[in-house]
């Protein structure tokens, strides 16, 4: 009896699960007329290291390289299984001879010494993961490859901050730790390797392609995971765990919770992140609406001049918001918008708890909390200005992802306006009803 319950719920998350995915499903076009000879000669290298896999490799529209199902995969199917021996890991660096040198330098972080070790192993033509080099891109494409008339067009965003810092933060971590490297052991950091714009590659490698592995130790550790690499990101994925090494087998499994078809392209979760993170350390915008794309609001008291005793909570605080056709709550008293946002604004308007029964007081206070959301959004929208859609088409890769960019913060925007002033015309509305009722009565 227990069994066939939990047989029942079973096939129902299944269902479920096959419902969401036909429902969000993204289509794949395969760019045919390019050639994958470095692919499949990757795939083939893998088989003789004892990889196992239903995917195949191709140049997808839009992404690069794609991993493609070779046959339908159900939830649990192992799509691809690599074993640890293929793993690159920190354990490669203690074995070279560029370790007793960097072992010395104080704070330097594992994955600091992989990211130098990668930049001359990429030139070692002895090397175990020479195909595995080959096959990666010449450029990565990031935010961080991003050059001066793309970030311009991000002006008035925070993504514009973020890729500065990102930026200035490599370029003096280079100058802290690679010229003296290469002045003092040139045997073993020969300089023309560890050129700043090598750094840069290596940085973008490890960012848009180091996994999260939790090894049998318990420790987790940022690796490279050859032909894993190959899997995209989509706010859908087919295969959302896969970090933790199976210690029976020595691998890691990349097992699909979600079904994939034969044909389709099996897509990775690299995480949760928000379009500024993936534009700055991956290089794209995934497709779909990516729940974790807010824009940060801080307040501080609302009425900064008025007298502390009238405005119980007048703390400052950031909030999240996020774009409001995300929200299914668009009536009065909720407008699409975060609860929090708007209590912590009311408890600045009120010196009494607001309800939310329409009465004239409390209608009062809906309202001058929607005009204060609306008043910074109009400022956020004024800085952000217009996307030049129409030179789009013809820009550099990196002016076309900053546009996308801003397009994704305008539309947040813009749905936070419009939610604010249909609410306040909502407002409106119950106020004269307030004052019809009062005037009858
Ligand atoms: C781990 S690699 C995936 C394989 C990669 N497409 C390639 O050709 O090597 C990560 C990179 O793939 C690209 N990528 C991943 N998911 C994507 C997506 N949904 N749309 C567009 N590009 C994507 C980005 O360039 C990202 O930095």
């Amino acid at each position: 009896m227990r069994m066939d319950v939990l047989q029942e719920l079973r096939n129902a998350t299944l269902d479920r699960i096959q419902e969401f995915g036909d429902k969000n499903r993204l289509e794949t076009r395969i760019v045919e007329d390019l050639s994958i000879e470095k692919e499949e000669c990757i795939l083939q290298w893998g088989e003789r290291n004892d990889v196992r896999t239903k995917l195949k490799i191709a140049y997808v529209e839009g992404a690069g390289r794609g991993a493609i199902a070779t046959e339908d995969l159900k939830v649990g199917d192992v799509a691809l299984e690599i074993p640890m021996s293929i793993v690159i890991s920190e354990e490669l660096v203690h074995e070279s001879d560029m370790f007793p040198i960097l072992e010395k330098i104080d704070g330097i972080s594992s994955e600091t010494m992989l990211l130098l070790w990668s930049m001359k192993e990429k030139h070692n033509s002895n090397s175990k993961f020479k195909t595995y080099f080959n096959a990666l891109p010449e450029a990565f494409n990031t935010g961080l490859s991003f050059e001066f008339d793309a970030i311009m067009v991000l002006a008035g965003t925070l993504l514009l901050e973020e890729i500065i810092e990102a930026k200035k933060h490599l370029n003096a971590q280079y100058e802290e730790l690679v010229p003296a490297l290469c002045k003092d052991h040139p045997d073993i950091f020969p300089p023309e390797f560890y050129t700043q714009e090598q750094f840069l590659w290596a940085c973008e490698l490890w960012y848009s392609n180091g996994m999260q592995v939790m090894f049998t130790d318990g420790k987790l550790r940022t690796c490279l995971i050859p032909i894993a690499g190959f899997l995209n990101h989509s706010l859908y994925p087919h295969i959302m765990h896969y970090g933790k090494v199976d210690s029976k087998t020595n691998s890691l499994k990349f097992g699909v919770s979600k079904p994939c078809n034969m044909g389709e392209q099996c897509y990775l979760s690299y995480g949760n992140f928000s379009s500024s993170h993936l534009v700055t350390f991956y290089g794209f915008i995934p497709q779909g609406d990516n729940l974790y794309d807010t824009i940060p609001l801080e307040i501080d008291n609302p009425q900064g001049d008025c007298p502390e005793e009238f405005h119980p909570v007048s703390d400052s605080a950031t909030h999240m918001v996020r774009g409001t056709w995300l929200s299914n709550n668009h009536e009065i008293f909720h407008y699409g918008l975060p609860p929090p946002l708007l209590d912590h604004l009311r408890s600045a308007w009120s010196t009494v708890p607001p309800t939310k029964t329409p009465t004239l007081a409390n209608l009062e206070v809906e309202e001058k909390v929607l005009r204060d959301i609306l008043s910074t959004y109009e400022t956020l929208m004024e800085c952000i200005g217009d996307t030049e859609e129409d030179n789009r088409r013809n820009s550099s890769w990196d002016v076309k992802l900053a546009m996308e960019y801003k397009a994704i913060q305008r539309r947040i925007i813009s749905s936070i306006l419009t939610s604010c002033h249909s609410g306040l015309k909502t407002i409106e509305n119950e106020m004269c009803r307030c004052a019809a009722l009062t005037s009858s009565g």
